[in-house]
Formats: structure tokens, sequence, C-alpha cells
């Protein structure tokens, strides 16, 4: 399969502070990769190279050509103004005419359930409808490869079931899906794929199913078995 995103031997550095090294991934059409990690082991700086927000100190980050991609945030960025706007914004940003943008913007809060809060100021809207908001400002563009930040490490219970919800169906529509967690639940829910990075490199790459399978993730990484066990403590 033809992969939509492909690093080879990537380093990252900030001065002496190191935040990615040797980093050689591929990420396929219709993956669902988890990266997790402790705090500090680089998920934000590997998503942020893989979006183009950081070019990488050494190695090389190639995409596919003339794909769309995205990304969503722990906390979005929202202006002042309607909801509607932010995600006619961005299509605008993205350079789609303005008209055509106010249709799909439409479309796209109708498809995260917040066709009744278009025309609510984004800022007065629950966390759990911001990022629904910010989910709605990504998948308006159609994206075949979305980036997500620890996108429901903000919310309460119900907003991460929701934001959880949509991602479940945009993988289902086939969209490509990178995403840092810290919570192991959730990766079993809807990744296909567990990356575990520590100190800016990665010690397990693995199917979901083998990740989460003890004996064959102690034999596999045992850095990793030792951190799964931890977080399920
Ligand atoms: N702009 C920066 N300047 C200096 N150091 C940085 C910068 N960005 C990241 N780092 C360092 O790189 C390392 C990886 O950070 P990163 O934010 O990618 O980790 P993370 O796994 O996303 O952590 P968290 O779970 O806390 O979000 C850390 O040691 C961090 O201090």
């Amino acid at each position: 399969m033809s992969a939509l995103l492909d690093l080879q031997g990537v380093a990252l550095r900030f001065g002496p502070a190191v935040a990615l090294q040797d980093i050689s991934l591929r990420v396929a059409r219709g993956e669902r990769v988890a990266l997790i990690g402790a705090n500090g082991s680089g998920k934000s700086s590997l998503l942020r190279v893989m979006h183009g927000l950081e070019r990488p100190s050494e190695g090389l980050a190639r995409h596919e050509a003339g794909a769309r991609q995205a990304m969503v945030f722990q906390r979005p960025w929202l202006m002042r103004g309607p909801a509607l706007n932010n995600v006619v914004l961005g299509l605008w940003l993205a350079g789609q005419p303005w008209r055509a943008s106010r249709e799909r913007a439409a479309q796209a809060l109708a498809h995260v359930g917040l066709a009744e809060q278009a025309q609510r100021p984004a800022r007065a809207l629950s966390s759990g409808q911001q990022q629904r908001l910010a989910l709605a400002r990504a998948w308006a563009l159609a994206p075949e490869l979305l980036f997500l930040d620890e996108p429901t490490s903000n919310l309460d219970p119900h907003g991460k079931r929701d934001v959880e919800a949509l991602m479940a169906d945009f993988g289902r529509q086939g969209m490509t899906l990178v995403f840092a967690s810290h919570n192991l639940g959730q990766v079993k829910r809807l990744a296909s794929r567990v990356v575990y990075l520590e100190h800016g490199r990665i010690l397990a790459d693995l199917p979901v199913h083998q990740f989460f399978d003890r004996a064959l993730l102690e034999r596999n990484s045992h850095e990793a078995a030792l951190f799964v066990k931890g977080e399920l403590a």
C-alpha cells in the first residue's frame, strides 16, 4: 500500500534539547495510529513534524503529493464570533470561495451535531462543543489525513464520548487518523496501530491487538510493557 506519510531518520532538536531522534515511520491510508508515551516523550513534536509545523533537524518527512491534511489540538484556537464563521474562515484560509464555504461549513456543523449552535459565539460553547467545532473545521476540509493532539484530555466524560464517536466516524469514512493520547481505553477503542515513544524515540510500533497482548508486548518491547503496566495500575 502506498504511504500517505513517510518519515525517515527524523530528529528534532531545540538547541541542546532533543525532542525526537531516529524516527522512521510510514502511515498508510486508512490507518488509525495512536501515539502514546509519558509527558515529554515527543508525541506533540512528532505530530507537529508530521503536519509540517516543525521542520526536522535531520532526516526526511515526505507526504503523498496532493494529500490534504488537518490538525486538531488539545485546546482549539477559536476566534470571537459565531461558530459557523470559525469553520468558514478555515475553509477560506484553505482557498475556498466564501459562498461555497458557508454551505460547506453548515454541512460540517450538522455533521458534528452543532447545527443549532451555528450562530452562537464560538467562545460561549462548552469545551466539548468547542472541540467538536474544531473537528467540524477539520472535517470541512475533507482531509485524507487528520492529526489530533490529545483531543479529549481537556473534556468531561460526555465531551470525551462525543469526540471519540466522531473520530470513529471519521475513521469509518476512510480518513486516516494519527492521534496522541494518554488514555489507553481510548487507544484500544480507536486505534488500529500503536506507536510507543520514550525520550523522543520509538520503542514499539505494533498493531493494536498485539500491543495490548501482555506476553507479546513484553517480548517486543520491555519498556512499552512497563509503561502499559504503570498506566493500567
Ligand atoms: N519549542 C520547544 N523548545 C524546547 N524544547 C521543546 C520544545 N518543544 C518540545 N520540547 C521538548 O521536547 C520534548 C518532547 O516534548 P513533546 O511536547 O513533544 O512531548 P509530549 O509527549 O507531547 O508531552 P505531553 O504528553 O506533556 O504533551 C520535551 O523534552 C520538551 O521539553
